[in-house]
């Protein structure tokens, strides 16, 4: 498709578009003074309103910034037929300018329009096959935030052959500095049927390194919050992600966006009732993380409900009411039965119990009213019997409990857990107390499992949950229980999974999940690593995640990938990020966690700077060293990648090392340098 270039001249097709850019700067700065000339002196009657507003107009102010090198819009749609305002931001017309945030003129009228809006999405849908009515689809290259080119597609013209966008392909291309950013201008068809798929259902992405996974939950995020604002700022939305630095690197792309009230968190943060303090060997948190210790739990919990041996007796002035043990004793199963939480059911045995003395009094011909119930509910016998009947459940104790009583846990694990399980589970020294216990991470989880049987978990409105695989069983609960009137975003990639309870299939998963019905999509287009890179990795895939697709590269780069044998590696590891280094772009040093203090040694003798993973790289400090186990999810521009034999063997069984090392051979945006001193995996020799 050719590419119109024409710097210098502000006449012609290009000088009308730079023209249009100039007014829509003009428009949003005078968008944002009008944000910054509200005076709310007189709307707000306190100061606590004041605040809040104050807080929303500051919020606009950010959001209508213009930032220099984030062009305003990157395409231009002219369709066949008028379009009606519905689906244009109140504009109907035929030709819009699609961008990252919407701009009107002074007389409301759009210039440029949200790239969610229902007008914009031909802009990434359409195709000669498909032309959703699109006349001309016109893209922007941008130097500087200036337009100095464009290139148009005209869709609908039968005698013009359908070809591949240059200015796409070198947008896709262009290297990545600093942290995660925005898609928008690029979106793939594919990629955008799972961003604008609705919010009433669940969608779980399986894809290769590079897809563009947490690309695409995060702008299905911004797209959510745009198509159902009100709604998902009533009931929230969540990003969880494995780690704080890769939250941190994913950070800057929804405010990018425009969105600013999305929480991020780990499955850690979620579940934190307690601290954790202490670590499981692999074998007891595997047991501890399989679904069956839900079971165990809902046992423990209802376990402490007790059928009434004696019937009550209230006393109300002079007269006695009682309540045989055996209509107590239907009043508690009843409430066993029903679905509820142990602490709500809890909470209305007392109305129940007062009900029976109430039906009583009807009997004796009184005629007590709603307030006598309530009394009566209140009456100090009644509240003995519900102590003693359904006794509060402190669920951080239960867990200890069921961790250093072998007795308490054989009861209620009996037929669930071998008793081999059981062992394997509980602490070598019981803990005394829930502040002393040594809480591992798994712990907390089943914390979070008691939890939510005594008092339901609050629900957002929707959950981002990325690098998936990694999840146990018990944490897809923990999760899905954020979202159970809700939905979810799963991403993840079976082939990197590295933890012992990885997951095997995305149906278990979601079933876990609670989400069995979700729509699971694969992508298979890779826009990260380069087409020798990634072929190089997926040598590992039969071993490591046999049936899964191989990624396609978007991405030429030839003499991307370097391996190198050497006789002395710390050295020649330091040659190769000098190397690198020589590049424009960010660095990433991957070794094995055992290897990194050594590394770091040779880094410095050689005067070499370094960061570690998530801190921000500046012009002076580009080289990050990561630790194998920090890796994942993250990319830089060139990786070199330090003695891959011992990254496998960092990992307590061989597969999870090969897709530990999967994962490090997949985070290279340009270029790869695998030093070995060692002899390679038998795959990669
Ligand atoms: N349509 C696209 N246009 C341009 N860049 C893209 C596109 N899709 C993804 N990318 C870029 O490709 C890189 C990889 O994307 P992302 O990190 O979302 O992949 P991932 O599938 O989550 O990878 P991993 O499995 O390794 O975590 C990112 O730099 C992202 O911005």
């Amino acid at each position: 498709m050719p590419v119109q270039e024409d710097p210098t001249r502000d006449a012609g097709p290009l000088g009308r578009e730079r023209a249009h850019l100039a007014a829509s700067r003009a428009a949003l700065r005078a968008m944002r003074e009008d944000a910054e000339g509200l005076d709310i002196r007189d709307v707000t009657a306190n100061w606590v309103n004041a605040a809040v507003l104050q807080h929303q107009i500051d919020e606009r102010i950010k959001s209508l910034a213009d930032l220099a090198h984030t062009p305003l819009f990157f395409g231009r749609l002219t369709y066949l037929h008028p379009v009606g305002a519905e689906e244009a931001e109140g504009a109907a017309g035929d030709q819009f300018y699609i961008g990252r945030r919407h701009v009107h003129d002074a007389d409301g009228d759009p210039m440029v329009i949200d790239w969610r809006a229902p007008v914009s999405q031909p802009f990434y849908q359409a195709s000669k096959q498909k032309p959703m009515d699109v006349a001309l689809r016109r893209r922007f290259g941008y130097t500087g935030g200036e337009i100095t080119a464009y290139e148009d597609e005209h869709l609908s013209d039968p005698s013009e052959a359908a070809q591949t966008s240059k200015l796409l392909q070198q947008e896709i291309e262009r290297p990545r500095v600093g942290p995660m950013r925005d898609i928008v201008a690029t979106i793939q068809p594919e990629q955008d049927e799972i961003v604008r798929s609705g919010l009433g259902g669940t969608v779980c992405v399986q894809g290769g390194p590079g897809t563009g996974k947490t690309a695409v939950g995060l702008h299905r995020v911004a797209y959510l919050l745009y198509a159902h604002r009100e709604r998902l700022a009533r009931t929230g939305t969540l990003v969880i992600g494995p780690n704080k630095s890769f939250l941190h690197y994913i950070e800057q792309v929804l405010p990018a966006l425009g969105e600013l009230e999305v929480q991020q968190a780990t499955v850690d943060d979620l579940v934190a009732h307690v601290e954790v303090r202490g670590t499981d060997d692999a074998a007891s948190a595997l047991v501890k993380g399989d679904a069956r210790m839900a079971e165990v739990l809902r046992r423990a919990v209802r376990s402490h409900v007790s059928m009434p041996a004696e019937a009550l007796m209230v006393v109300r002035g002079s007269r006695r009411w009682r309540v045989p043990a055996y209509e107590l004793e239907e009043i508690v199963r009843e409430l066993l039965d029903r679905d509820i939480r142990y602490g709500a059911a809890r909470e209305a045995l007392p109305q129940r119990i007062a009900h029976a003395v109430l039906v009583r009094m009807e009997q004796a011909g009184e005629a007590p009213d709603d307030r006598v119930q309530d009394a009566v509910a209140r009456n100090t016998a009644v509240k003995a019997a519900v102590k003693a009947i359904w006794p509060p459940v402190d669920p951080a104790k239960l867990v200890l409990r069921l961790l250093s009583d072998a007795d308490f846990l054989a009861e209620h694990a009996e037929g669930v857990l071998s008793e081999e399980e059981q062992r394997t589970i509980l602490w070598a020294k019981p803990a005394r107390s829930v502040k002393s216990a040594k809480w591992s991470a798994a712990d907390a989880v089943l914390i979070d499992e008691a939890a939510d049987l005594v008092t339901r978990t609050h629900s957002l409105g929707h959950v981002v949950l990325d690098e998936a695989q990694d999840l146990s069983p018990m944490q897809y609960r923990a999760v899905g229980r954020r979202c159970t009137t809700g939905s979810a975003t799963v991403l993840g990639d079976l082939a990197q999974g590295t933890t012992p309870w990885a997951t095997r299939s995305w149906g278990e998963a979601l079933g876990h999940l609670g989400k069995q019905d979700a729509v699971i999509e694969e992508l298979t287009a890779g826009f990260r690593v380069p087409r020798e890179v990634i072929a190089y990795a997926s040598r590992l895939l039969p071993s490591i995640a046999p049936g899964l697709t191989e990624v396609s590269s978007v991405r030429e780069s030839p003499g991307s990938l370097s391996v190198r044998e050497s006789s002395a590696p710390d050295e020649d590891v330091v040659a190769a990020c000098m190397e690198s280094l020589a590049h424009e772009g960010s660095i990433g040093l991957i070794a094995a966690d055992a290897r990194i203090p050594v590394l770091a040694k040779a880094l410095e003798g050689a005067g070499l700077g370094y960061l570690g993973p998530g801190e921000e790289t500046t012009p002076d400090t580009r080289l990050t060293l990561v630790p194998a186990s920090l890796a994942k999810g993250l990319e830089y521009d060139y990786v070199v990648l330090d003695e891959p034999s011992a990254v496998v063997a960092g990992e307590p069984d061989e597969r999870t090392g090969l897709r530990r090392l999967y994962v490090a051979l997949t985070r290279a945006v340009s270029g790869l340098i695998v030093v070995h001193g060692e002899p390679l995996p038998e795959a990669l020799g």
